[in-house]
C-alpha cells in the first residue's frame, strides 16, 4: 500500500513539473507572439518562408551596427531575417552559436536538446542558469535568446535527433548547426542535410581544442575535460558562418576546416579535398538514399551519456556501503585507484590509495601487475595471506565504476596465480556519494 502512494505521489510530482515547464513554454508564446505584432515589419507569405521586404525602425536601431559593413548592409539583415536556422545541441557549442544567431537577427531560430541542464554544464553552457537547473535545455537557450532579442521566433524542440525525426525538422529551416556532441548525430546531420539540400556548419570542442578528434581517441566533455572558453569560441565561429550563409554572404569554410589550438593559440586552416564521385551519400551514384541507422553504423550511441558496464561477475564487485563497513572494521586491503591523477586533486576517498591510472592498463599490465604485487607484499609481509588465512583484497575504484571493472578483469586474468582477491567498487565514487556520503563532491 505504502509503495503504491509513493508511486502516486512521485507521478504526481513528475506531472506537476511538466505543468510547470508547458506553462514556461507557453508564457514564453505568448510574451514572443505579443512583442512579434510590435516588432516584425510587413510579410509577405510565400509558401511556408516569411519574406520581409523591409526594416522596421526598431530593427535599425538594433541592427544599425551591422547594418553599416557594405558588406552585409540591409540587403543582408532582411536576408537574415527572413532566414530560419537550426541549432542542434544547446550546449557548449549551441549556446554561443545560438545566442548570436538571435542578436544577429536570424528570423526563426529553432534549438534541438533532448537533455536537461546540471550544474556540471553552467561553465561552458552560459545560457543556462543556476534556477534552471533541471529544465529543458532546449527551452532555456530558447528563454535567454528571447531575453536578448524578442523579435526572433523561438522554436525549442525537447526531443533527440533520430533517423525517423531528422528530415521533418531540418527540412524547415534553412540552415543547420552541429553543435551536438557524438559521432551518430553528426553523421545522422550529415547525412540528413545531404538528402534535405541544407547547408551544415560543423563544430567540435574537446580539452583545449576545436576540432574533430580523430576515431581512436574519441571521448566526450564529461570525459575527456574541456575548458569552458574553447566551445565559446568555435560556437561563435559557427555562428558567424551560419550568419554569412543565410544572409546571402560568401562562406568562408565551404571544403575548408578550421582548426583551433587554446593551449598554443594558433588557428589553422585546411583544405579539404573536394566531393567525392563515389561517396555513397552525395556522389553521382549515392547508395544512402534515406536515413540509417547511425547508431548501429558508428558503434556508438547518439547520446554522450556513459551506459553503465557490465564487465565483472557480483562476486568481483563489492558496494559503496560494504567498502564503508570495510573501513570501518579496519579490514587490510589494498586501495587501488584508476582514475587521472589530475582527479585525485578533486576528491579521494577515506583510505591512503594506489594511484594507477587505468590508460596504463591497456599499455602495460605486466608492469601494472607487478606494481601492486609489490605494494600487496609490502602491505603483508611478502605474503598474500592474512594472519587468519583469507586472501588479501585489492579494492579498485574510479570516477563511475566503469574503468574500475575493466581494470579488475584485466588483472584477475593476469593475477590468477597469486591469491589475490580483486574486487571492485560497484558505482565508483558516484555511489560513495550516493550510498556513503552525501557530502562528497561529484564531478
Ligand atoms: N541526437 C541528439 N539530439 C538532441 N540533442 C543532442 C543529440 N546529441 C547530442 N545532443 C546534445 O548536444 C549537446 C552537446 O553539448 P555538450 O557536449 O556541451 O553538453 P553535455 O552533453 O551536457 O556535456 P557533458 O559531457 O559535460 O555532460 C548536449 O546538450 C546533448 O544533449
Amino acid at each position: 500500500m505504502d509503495v503504491t502512494v509513493k508511486e502516486l505521489q512521485s507521478e504526481l510530482a513528475e506531472k506537476e513539473e511538466e505543468i510547470r515547464r508547458l506553462k514556461q513554454l507557453l508564457n514564453m508564446r505568448e510574451d514572443q507572439e505579443e512583442r512579434l505584432k510590435v516588432y516584425i515589419s510587413p510579410e509577405v507569405d510565400v509558401g511556408d518562408k516569411t519574406y520581409h521586404e523591409r526594416l522596421s525602425n526598431a530593427d535599425i536601431s538594433r541592427y544599425s551596427r551591422q547594418l553599416i559593413l557594405p558588406e552585409f548592409g540591409v540587403t543582408g539583415q532582411i536576408k537574415l531575417k527572413s532566414s530560419s536556422v537550426l541549432v542542434v545541441g544547446a550546449g557548449g557549442l549551441g549556446c554561443p552559436a545560438a545566442i548570436y544567431l538571435a542578436a544577429a537577427g536570424v528570423g526563426k531560430l529553432g534549438v534541438v536538446d533532448y537533455d536537461e541542464v546540471e550544474l556540471s554544464n553552467l561553465h561552458r553552457q552560459i545560457l543556462h542558469t543556476v534556477d534552471r537547473v533541471g529544465v529543458s535545455k532546449s527551452l532555456s537557450v530558447a528563454q535567454s535568446c528571447f531575453r536578448l532579442n524578442p523579435s526572433v521566433l523561438y522554436i525549442p524542440y525537447q526531443l533527440q535527433l533520430n533517423s525517423t525525426n531528422a528530415l521533418d525538422i531540418i527540412k524547415s529551416y534553412d540552415v543547420v548547426v552541429d553543435a551536438t556532441d557524438n559521432v551518430a548525430t553528426r553523421y545522422l546531420l550529415n547525412d540528413a542535410c545531404v538528402l534535405a539540400n541544407k547547408p551544415l556548419v560543423s563544430g567540435s570542442a574537446l580539452r583545449f581544442e576545436g576540432q574533430p578528434p580523430p576515431p581512436e581517441t574519441v571521448t566526450n566533455c564529461s570525459e575527456g575535460g574541456v575548458l569552458g572558453v574553447v566551445p565559446g569560441i568555435i560556437g561563435s565561429l559557427q555562428a558567424l558562418e551560419a550568419i554569412k550563409i543565410a544572409s546571402g554572404m560568401e562562406p568562408s569554410f565551404c571544403q575548408r576546416l578550421l582548426l583551433f589550438d587554446g593551449l598554443d593559440g594558433t588557428f589553422r586552416n585546411i583544405k579539404l579535398r573536394s566531393r567525392s564521385k563515389s561517396c555513397s551519400v552525395c556522389g553521382e551514384k549515392p547508395t544512402i538514399l534515406k536515413l540509417i541507422d547511425y547508431e548501429q553504423f558508428c558503434g556508438a550511441g547518439a547520446t554522450d551519456k556513459n551506459p553503465d558496464l557490465h564487465v565483472l561477475s557480483d562476486s568481483s564487485r563489492i558496494s559503496a556501503k560494504e567498502y564503508a563497513s570495510m573501513l570501518n572494521d579496519r579490514v587490510p586491503h589494498v586501495l587501488l585507484d584508476v582514475r587521472p591523477a589530475v582527479e585525485l586533486d578533486i576528491c579521494k576517498l577515506p583510505h591512503p590509495a594506489l594511484n594507477i591510472p587505468f590508460p596504463l592498463f591497456n599499455k602495460n599490465i605486466s608492469q601494472v601487475a607487478s606494481q601492486i604485487m609489490q605494494v600487496v607484499n609490502d602491505q603483508c609481509h611478502s605474503t598474500t595471506e592474512q594472519p587468519d588465512g583469507s586472501t588479501i583484497q585489492v579494492v579498485c575504484v574510479c570516477r563511475r565504476g566503469n574503468d574500475s571493472q575493466l581494470a579488475v578483469d584485466l588483472l584477475q586474468k593476469k593475477l590468477l596465480s597469486t591469491g589475490v582477491n580483486l574486487v571492485d567498487i560497484r558505482g565508483g565514487l558516484y555511489s560513495w556519494t550516493k550510498q556513503v556520503d552525501a557530502d562528497f563532491p561529484t564531478y
